[in-house]
C-alpha cells in the first residue's frame, strides 16, 4: 500500500502484507491435508491451564495478540482477518439435528446435521476480533478450544463470557492461524447460549401446578423487574421471555391473562431499550389489553406508546402515526404522544416532498447525537438493470440542476469515536489481496439484523461477491439467522465513509455507514449526482438536469489521477472504470499522466496553504502558471467533452482569489 500523508491512510510494509499471507496460505494448505482426519484429543488440566494464563494475559495486555498486525502510522497496530472462505450458516432448528461428542469431530469439517452441547472450564480469552475458551462435552471426558470469529458479543457482552453451557448447530472444526485445532464459530447464530431452566410448563396439569407455574411467571417477572432497575437488560429479557414461556400456555392464560399482558409490555420496553425494535412492537401489540376501565386504559396507552416508538425508529411512519393516535384517544393529554405525532407530520411531508430543513437538522447534531433524526425521501427515483453493472439507480421524474435526488439515513453508521468502530486488514483468498476493512460496521450491521430480522432481506438483496448458496432462510425456530460473510461481502461493495464530522479519525477507527437506496448507485467518473453528508443522513443533488429515464451516478473515488482511480476501483470496488473520462485517460502517454499527477499534487499543496481570500497578485500569477501547466497536459480534441479533474482544484481557488488592495 502507498505511503501518504492522510491520517486515515493504512501503511503495510511489504515484509507484513508477506507475512500475513502466507500465515493464511500455510493454513489453508495444513487444513485441506487433514480434512476427515480424526480430532486428537487434549490434555485437559492442561488445556485448561493454558486458556487461563492466555485469558490473564489478555486482560493484563501483557502478551502480543495474535490478531494484531503493525502498521505505520497513527492509529497504530490493527488486527489481521483472512476473508473469502465462506461457508453457510446453519438452517435447521436444534430439535431436527443429531447431537454428536467432541471424540467425533474431524479436521477442517462442517459436521452439517449436528450438534454439540458444551459447557465452558475455562476463563475467555478476550482479543480483538475474536474471543476462546475451553469446552468440554457432556460426559466431560474431553476438552477442546471454542473460538467465536469477530461477532463475538451480542448487546455489548462477549458471548462466551455470558454463560457457561453452549450449544453449537453443525460445528465447523478447523485450525488456527497458528496451527491449532479449534471449534470455530463464524456465524452468531450457530451458537446458542445452553438454558438449562426449561420452565415451559408444557406439561401442566393439575390445580397444583397451575398455580405453581403462575408463582414461577411472577417470579420471572419480579426478576426481570429487578434486572431492569439494575440496568441488566439482557438479563431482564430473559427473565420476561421465561415468564412469558410459561405465563401464555392456555391453563395459565385462561385464568390469569394480565399476566401474560404484563410480562409483554415490560419486554417491550426492555426490546426498545436493546433496539430489538420487530420484538418490541410485537410485544406490546400483544399486551393490549382493549378494556375500557381506567386502569386499562392506561395501560394500553403505555403499549401503543411502545408499539409506536418501534414503529417510529423502524421508519414506518404512518404506522407509528396509528400507534401514537391510538395513545392519544386513551390518554387525550399526554404529552409524549402529542410530541411525536408533531415530529411525524415533519417526517410525512419530508418522504413525500424531499423538503428538509437541513440547517435545523444540522444544528441537532453533535458527537454524542450524530445521527439525524429525518425520513427518507427516494420518490425521484426508482431502481432498474444497469447493463455491464448490474442494477443501478435510475431518475423516475426530470429532476432540476441542484435539486435533491435521494435523501437517505443510514441503515447502519458507526462513528470513528463510538466503540463499535473497528478496522481490519483482510486478506481475501479468493483474489490474493488485503484491503482495509470496516469490520466494525460488519458487527453492528449483523447485531442490528439479529435484532431486527425484518430488515434481513432489505440489506442481503444488496450487491456482494459471496451471495450464499441460495437459501434465503432467515430464521428457524431457534431464532433469527443472518449470514455474516454475506454481510461482510456486502459492505465490502458498498459501504461509504460519511466523513470526519465529530473530531479526529484514525484509521483504525475510521467513520462509515450502509446506506440501503443509495448503495443502488453506480459510478462515473464524470458523474450526474454529487453526495454530502449531515450527520447520518447521505443526501444526493443533482449536479445538473437530469431527464426521466436516466441513470444516476455518483464518484466512488474523487481522485484527478486516472491511475489512482483505476486502482481505486478495482481493489475497492472490484470493476474497472470504462467512462468516457477514463477511456479519454487511458489513450494518454504514461509520461503524460505522471506529469499531470505532479502537477496536481503541487496544486493541492498550493490550495491547502495560500489561502485565497486578499491573495497577492504575485500568488495568483504562481496559480495561473500551475493551472496552464495542467491544461498543456491535456490535448485539447480529445479533452473538449470530458472534465480535467486534475485543474479543478486550482481552478476553483483562482474563481474565489482576489488581488490584495
Ligand atoms: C454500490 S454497488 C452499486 C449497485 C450495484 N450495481 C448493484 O447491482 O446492486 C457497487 C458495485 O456496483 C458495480 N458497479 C458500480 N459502478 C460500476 C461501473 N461504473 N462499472 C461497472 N460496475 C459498476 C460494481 O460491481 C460495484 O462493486
Amino acid at each position: 500500500m502507498a505511503p501518504n500523508s492522510d491520517s486515515n491512510t493504512v501503511f503495510l510494509t511489504e515484509k507484513e502484507a508477506e507475512r500475513i499471507r502466507s500465515t493464511v496460505k500455510t493454513r489453508l494448505e495444513r487444513c485441506s491435508e487433514l480434512t476427515g482426519r480424526p480430532r486428537k484429543p487434549r490434555d485437559s488440566t492442561d488445556a485448561i491451564k493454558e486458556a487461563t494464563g492466555a485469558s490473564l494475559m489478555a486482560d493484563m495486555g501483557g502478551a502480543p495478540d495474535p490478531d494484531m498486525t503493525e502498521t505505520q502510522g497513527p492509529g497504530g497496530t490493527i488486527p489481521a482477518l483472512a476473508v473469502g472462505e465462506p461457508y453457510p450458516p446453519c438452517i435447521v432448528s436444534l430439535q431436527d439435528l443429531q447431537p454428536m461428542g467432541l471424540a467425533d469431530l474431524q479436521l477442517n469439517t462442517h459436521h452439517r446435521g449436528r450438534l454439540l452441547t458444551v459447557k465452558r472450564v475455562s476463563p475467555v480469552v478476550t482479543l480483538v476480533a475474536r474471543s476462546w475458551a475451553m469446552v468440554q462435552d457432556k460426559m466431560g471426558k474431553e476438552t477442546e478450544r471454542l473460538e467465536v470469529c469477530l461477532h463475538k458479543s451480542r448487546h455489548g457482552e462477549d458471548v462466551l463470557e455470558s454463560a457457561s453451557g453452549f450449544v453449537i448447530k453443525e460445528p465447523f472444526f478447523t485450525l488456527t492461524d497458528h496451527g491449532e485445532a479449534t471449534i470455530r464459530v463464524d456465524h452468531p447464530s450457530d451458537l446458542i447460549v445452553y438454558d438449562s431452566q426449561t420452565a415451559d410448563g408444557s406439561s401442566l396439569a393439575s390445580d397444583t401446578e397451575v398455580v405453581a407455574a403462575e408463582q414461577l411467571a411472577r417470579m420471572c417477572k419480579d426478576k426481570g423487574n429487578a434486572a431492569l432497575k439494575q440496568k441488566d437488560l439482557p438479563q431482564a429479557h430473559a427473565q420476561y421471555t421465561e415468564g412469558l414461556k410459561v405465563a401464555k400456555r392456555t391453563v395459565v392464560s385462561d385464568k390469569t391473562p394480565d399476566l401474560a399482558r404484563d410480562l409483554f409490555r415490560n419486554r417491550a420496553y426492555v426490546n426498545l431499550l436493546l433496539e430489538q425494535l420487530d420484538e418490541a412492537k410485537a410485544d406490546a401489540k400483544a399486551s393490549i389489553t382493549g378494556k375500557e376501565d381506567p386502569r386499562s386504559q392506561e395501560l394500553d396507552s403505555k403499549a401503543f406508546f411502545r408499539a409506536g416508538c418501534a414503529a417510529y425508529a423502524l421508519g414506518d411512519h404512518q404506522e407509528a402515526k396509528g400507534f401514537f393516535e391510538e395513545q392519544r384517544k386513551r390518554t387525550p393529554s399526554d404529552k409524549d404522544a402529542i410530541a411525536y405525532l408533531r415530529k411525524i407530520e415533519l417526517r410525512i411531508s419530508e418522504q413525500e416532498t424531499g423538503r428538509y430543513d437541513l440547517g435545523k437538522i444540522r444544528a441537532g447534531l453533535s458527537r454524542v447525537r450524530p445521527r439525524a433524526d429525518a425520513a427518507d425521501f427516494i420518490n425521484k427515483t426508482k431502481v432498474s438493470d444497469s447493463p455491464g453493472r448490474g442494477r443501478g439507480l435510475f431518475a423516475a421524474t426530470n429532476i432540476l440542476a441542484g435539486e435533491i435526488v435521494i435523501c437517505e439515513k443510514a441503515f447502519c453508521v458507526v462513528w470513528g469515536h463510538e466503540r463499535e468502530a473497528l478496522t481490519a486488514m483482510t486478506y481475501d483468498v479468493r483474489d490474493d489481496r488485503i484491503r482495509v476493512s470496516p469490520v466494525g460496521l460488519s458487527k453492528s450491521i449483523v447485531q442490528k439484523l439479529l435484532s431486527n430480522p425484518s430488515q434481513i432481506e432489505r440489506v442481503l438483496g444488496l450487491y456482494g461477491d459471496y451471495t450464499g448458496n441460495g437459501d434465503s432462510v432467515s430464521r428457524t425456530e431457534d431464532g433469527p439467522v443472518v449470514d455474516t460473510f454475506r454481510v461482510h461481502d456486502i459492505v465490502s461493495r458498498n459501504a461509504f465513509g460519511p466523513g470526519n464530522q465529530h473530531g479526529k479519525e484514525d484509521a483504525r477507527h475510521a467513520s462509515t455507514g450502509l446506506w440501503i437506496r443509495a448503495a443502488c448507485i453506480n459510478h462515473s467518473c464524470v458523474p450526474n449526482a454529487k453526495k454530502e453528508f449531515i450527520g447520518d443522513l447521505m443526501v444526493f443533488r443533482a449536479t445538473r438536469a437530469i431527464t426521466a429515464g436516466e441513470e444516476l451516478f455518483h464518484s466512488y473515488d474523487l481522485s484527478s489521477d486516472y491511475d489512482a482511480r483505476q486502482t481505486a476501483l478495482t481493489t475497492t470496488w472490484g470493476f474497472e472504470c470504462r467512462c468516457a473520462l477514463c477511456s479519454t485517460e487511458e489513450a494518454d502517454d504514461v509520461a503524460v499522466r505522471n506529469k499531470r499527477r505532479e502537477l496536481a499534487s503541487e496544486a493541492d499543496a498550493f490550495v491547502e496553504t495560500e489561502h485565497w481570500a486578499n491573495a497577492k497578485r504575485l500568488t495568483i500569477m504562481r496559480a495561473q502558471r500551475l493551472k496552464r501547466a495542467i491544461d498543456g497536459t491535456y490535448d485539447a480534441e480529445r479533452f473538449e467533452s470530458v472534465p480535467r479533474l486534475a485543474a479543478q482544484a486550482i481552478e476553483g481557488w483562482l474563481a474565489k482569489a482576489s488581488p490584495r488592495r
